[in-house]
């Protein structure tokens, strides 16, 4: 079993919300890796960071994408941070990712004072800015597909994404 498509990019680009539309429209299973780590963790991630530390949540992490990788038969979506490991990136060669791309202005909208994301908990701007700035090589080297999220509503992405994987009619 594998994923039929694995969404990456930033916080606030929609991978959440948008995978499970596309799962939907697909009628396939939909599942986001946070949500497994919090499962497994017992608790939710920014009491992850505030207990462990983020070295903990990255280590967590890499293994539960790693299993997803390797078991999960649906649409997955993994945190925005997944791709900075690069065990991570190689095993995404082989998987159908797609990267949803957001520029700082609808992300830091969207996410407001961090909304959970303890990354983002102090200075969002900035952070953003920083985030954006240093992965979007690594969103763009894992994906075959990128798909601009600015400016546009949840539905018409997912119907676009949900066409561009079910291929040529
Ligand atoms: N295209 C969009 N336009 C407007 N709001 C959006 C869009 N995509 C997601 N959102 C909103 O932004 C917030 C973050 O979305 P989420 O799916 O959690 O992003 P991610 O998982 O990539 O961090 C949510 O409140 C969601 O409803
Ligand atoms: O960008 C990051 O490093 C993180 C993004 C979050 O997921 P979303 O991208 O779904 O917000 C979550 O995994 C954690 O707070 C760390
Ligand atoms: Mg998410």
């Amino acid at each position: 079993m594998r994923p039929v498509a694995v969404l990456v990019g930033p916080p606030g680009a929609g991978k959440t919300t948008i995978g499970e539309a596309v799962a939907a429209a697909l009628g396939t299973a939909f599942a986001d890796t946070d949500s497994i780590i919090e499962t497994r963790a017992g608790k939710p991630i920014p009491e992850i960071f505030i207990d462990d530390g983020e070295p903990a949540f990255r280590a967590l992490e890499r293994t539960v994408v790693a299993e997803s990788l390797e078991t999960f038969d649906g649409v997955l979506a993994l945190g925005g941070g997944a791709i900075l490991d690069e065990g991570t990136r190689k095993l995404l060669v082989e998987h159908t990712v797609v990267f949803l791309s957001v520029e700082l202005a609808d992300a830091i909208k969207r996410v407001g004072l961090g909304a959970g994301r303890p990354l983002l908990a102090m200075n969002p701007r900035a952070t953003m800015k920083f985030l954006l700035e240093q992965r979007r090589p690594l969103y763009t080297e894992v994906a075959a597909h990128t798909v601009s999220t600015d400016d546009r509503e949840p539905e018409e992405i997912a119907a676009e994404i949900a066409a561009l994987l079910r291929g040529p009619a």
